[in-house]
């Protein structure tokens, strides 16, 4: 059965020349919009990715009315609870068949948003992986700079350095509960309905033997995303999984791709070999943003220039530049 052909990139290995590894990162978002970072513990450490999925365990299985409390506001912060959110209502009949809970960046390692009671004493541990995401996707937007000969190579960089300004930037615990027997409806074959991504990078950690993910090729058709890609088998953790989101797409004039995605029911026709885990589904993302003020000029770079895809920013002059947030609140409606 055919899968999704995404390339393995290793980035946090100091052997790897910088530039090639740039260039292919550069190459896959390109072509696929997808690429994943091999995962061997030296940019996230793997107890981090682990204990951040055990807290996340915890974190739904709190008292209803805790969750509640902590309910998702304008700011995008908080808890979702079932079917609350339907990210493809055109052909969605049922909500998502999914919890979240969104963390936006803490100040001063205090949350800026109610916790449920039982995980405060897990504050900082988030905290913490937060940040390691937060520096990993500095890294990836770096590298890209240098992937793309940007002038500064440091450009994308800088664009989401905390030190500029807030971000948007949400840290998402997913939970997918197993179906029960009596709703096997097609309707109900939906973890998380057909989309793109708003921001700039998405990261996305998954669980060995937990699939669900399909990407929409430009062909149509929908594959999946195997967890375990071929040359990561025996590595600590699975790869975490790196896709382009719509603001860097429309940043990079449609040359970078942000390409759509759901979650759907394992066990159906397009499940990856040795990937048939029928148990609730654990996931988490960081999407990551640029600094929300921050407006979106042209890119100095060569390539994204001479580049005429769709959409894309307008030439000085032309019309109102947009900043990040605007291009966000533009996505919300
Ligand atoms: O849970 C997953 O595998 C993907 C989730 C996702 O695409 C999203 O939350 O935007
Ligand atoms: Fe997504």
């Amino acid at each position: 059965m055919a899968v999704a052909n995404i390339p393995v990139l290793d980035i946090s290995d100091p052997s790897q020349d910088e530039v090639r590894v740039a260039r292919d990162l550069v190459e896959a978002a390109i072509e696929h919009g997808f690429i994943y970072i091999k995962n061997t513990g030296g940019d996230i450490p793997i107890d981090a990715v682990q204990g951040a999925f055990h807290l996340s365990k915890e974190l739904f299985a709190a008292p209803l009315e805790e969750k509640q409390q902590c309910r998702i506001q304008k700011n995008n912060k908080g808890w979702a609870g079932m079917q609350y959110e339907s990210l493809d209502p055109k052909n969605q009949r049922s909500g998502d068949f999914k919890e979240t809970f969104n963390f936006g960046e803490f100040a001063s390692g205090q949350p800026q948003q109610p916790i449920p009671p039982s995980i405060t004493h897990h504050t900082s541990q988030i905290d913490t992986f937060y940040d390691h995401c937060y520096n990993l996707t500095l890294k990836l937007n770096h590298l890209l700079g240098i992937g793309l000969n940007v002038n500064p190579p440091t450009f994308f960089r800088d664009a989401h350095l905390r030190a500029n300004g807030a971000s948007s930037s949400i840290l998402r615990l997913l939970y997918y509960p197993s179906l029960p027997m009596t709703t096997a409806q097609p309707e109900a074959n939906v973890r998380a309905g057909a989309h793109s991504d708003y921001g700039s990078l998405t990261m996305l950690f998954r669980l060995p033997r937990q699939p669900g993910l399909e990407i929409l090729l430009p062909s149509n058709k929908w594959v999946p995303v195997p967890v375990s890609p071929p040359g990561t088998g025996s590595d600590p953790a699975p790869p975490i999984l790196v896709n382009i989101g719509d603001l860097l797409s429309y940043w990079t004039n449609g040359l970078l791709r942000s390409t759509v995605h759901r979650v759907v029911f394992n066990g159906g026709e397009n499940s990856v070999k040795g990937e048939t885990d029928t148990d609730a589904r654990y996931s988490i993302a960081y999407f990551c943003h640029p600094v929300g003020t921050l407006p979106l000029t042209a890119v100095p770079s060569e390539r994204v220039k001479g580049f005429k895809g769709k959409g894309g920013v307008k030439e000085e002059g032309e019309e109102k530049v947009l900043t990040a947030d605007e291009h966000l609140m533009m996505r919300y409606v």
